[in-house]
């Protein structure tokens, strides 16, 4: 038997699994690495956050990345670059990481790479047919052989191949880690696109079920950058001082995608500063108030997480079903004051508990990054039928395996 293989049946049959969940989001705020101790699969996971960093990219890596990100035309020589080069990059990250925290690459079992998300095309056409897609670089090879640790990437594709959108893939690790006995919870994520998991309680007999919204931080961090030179408006401080400009915000509200039904996933690919853009005539945009459209663009991001919130709430309330429950809020988003309290007033006024997620017992930022180690752990220890009965999400294991040798 190769000796990877047998390795890799080993590490299946342990009683605890020491992996590194990576995640690098669309915000292109840095690389996320959360080191978890995973007992368990299935409904028995339980996870302990070991140790979690996020290292920030630089200015030129964040720059190299936009040249393909969510574009319709790359140059493929870059295209292709970027693949490996990522991969190499991160393994070099990982192998700092590691060292910073006094940890063995002997010691840790697997490696669970996201990598970096470039394209997102649900619902993509290809002639008449619709072929969903997604495509996330930063090779799962170069990270094993540069750590010398068995990697598993490349999450997304088999959610595909199963009859999914590639996303979200949050539920899985929701389901598993976070579920409540005593409430029903709104899982809340607000990264550069805002996603949610209703997750009902253990008793309850209605479905969990996972969505992305709208637009998270993307298109305010995007008008900052471009428009206002600073990586993007920290504690809200522009937003604040500015007003919402309602006509503004009424075409914003009116994107097509808005009005679909649950579940969807979108990405930067719709939510950008073109179809901000599109809304002003020829230089219009240039000649706003930055505050203003910072306001709005704030505004829009609590109004499209409130209606979704308020779609849950109704369904819930059909359902008759009378157990309390919370929303519990994660992502970059968070630390955005305005964004938080615009949530919090809104749901508040209607009797809705908010809290952050920290509330729950876990580091929030550490959320999505943790979520990769148990599917990485689920693809060697797992059964797909244990994660099989929710809506919209294929039971699948997912991921690739990559040997060091
Ligand atoms: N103090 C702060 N004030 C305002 N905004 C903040 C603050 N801290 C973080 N953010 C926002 O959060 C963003 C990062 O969010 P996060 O790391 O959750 O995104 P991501 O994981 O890349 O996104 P996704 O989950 O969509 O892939 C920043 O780009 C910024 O817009
Ligand atoms: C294609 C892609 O990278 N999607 C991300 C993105 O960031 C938030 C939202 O859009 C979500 O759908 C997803 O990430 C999380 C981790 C998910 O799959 O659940």
């Amino acid at each position: 038997m190769n000796t990877q293989v047998k390795k890799l049946y080993h590490i299946a049959k342990k009683e605890e699994r020491l992996i590194l969940g990576l995640m690098s989001g669309t915000s292109l705020d840095g690389l996320d690495l959360a080191l978890c101790l995973v007992r368990g699969n299935g409904t028995s996971t339980v996870l302990e956050l070991v140790q979690f960093i996020t290292i920030a990219y630089s200015e030129s890596f964040r720059e190299q990345v936009r040249q393909l990100f969510a574009k319709a035309e790359i140059s493929q020589p870059h295209f292709s670059t970027m693949n490996a080069y990522i991969g190499r990059f991160h393994a070099d990250i990982i192998n700092a990481t590691l060292q910073k925290w006094n940890v063995s690459a002997d010691d840790v079992d697997l490696i669970a790479s996201h990598g970096q998300t470039v394209y997102h095309g649900p619902k993509g056409k290809l002639g008449n047919e619709q072929i969903n897609s997604t495509l996330q670089i930063g090779d799962g090879d170069h990270i094993a052989v540069g750590t010398g640790i068995i990697t598993i990437s490349d999450f997304r594709q088999k959610h595909i191949a199963a009859g999914g959108e590639g996303a979200p893939l949050v539920v899985y690790g929701d389901r598993l880690l976070f579920t409540a006995d005593n409430e029903h919870r709104v899982l809340l994520n607000i990264g550069g696109i805002a996603n949610f998991t209703f997750l009902p309680s253990s008793t309850s007999d209605l479905s969990c079920y996972c969505s992305d919204i709208g637009p998270g931080n993307t298109m305010m961090d995007q008008y900052m950058q471009q428009y206002v030179g600073q990586e993007m408006d920290r504690d809200a401080a522009l937003a604040k001082s500015g007003h919402i400009n309602q006509a503004l915000l009424n075409q914003l509200l009116a994107v097509p995608f808005l009005r679909k039904a649950f579940p969807k996933t979108t990405g930067p690919e719709l939510f950008n500063l073109s179809l901000l853009k599109s809304m002003f005539s020829n230089e219009g945009l240039q000649q706003e108030n930055h505050a203003d459209v910072m306001a709005t663009l704030s505004a829009y991001t609590v109004e499209t997480i409130v209606g979704a919130i308020q779609h849950v709430l109704e369904k819930l309330s059909e359902s008759g079903d009378q157990k309390p429950i919370t929303i519990y809020i994660s992502g970059g988003g968070l630390h955005n004051p305005l964004i938080y309290s615009g949530i919090k007033n809104h749901l508040s006024s209607i009797g809705v508990a908010v809290k952050s997620f920290k509330e729950i017992g876990f580091n929030p930022d550490a959320k999505e990054a943790a979520l990769f180690a148990v599917l990485a752990n689920e693809t060697v220890a797992g059964s797909p039928t244990a994660i099989g009965e929710m809506d919209g999400a294929p039971a699948v294991c997912m991921g690739k395996i990559s040997f060091p040798y």
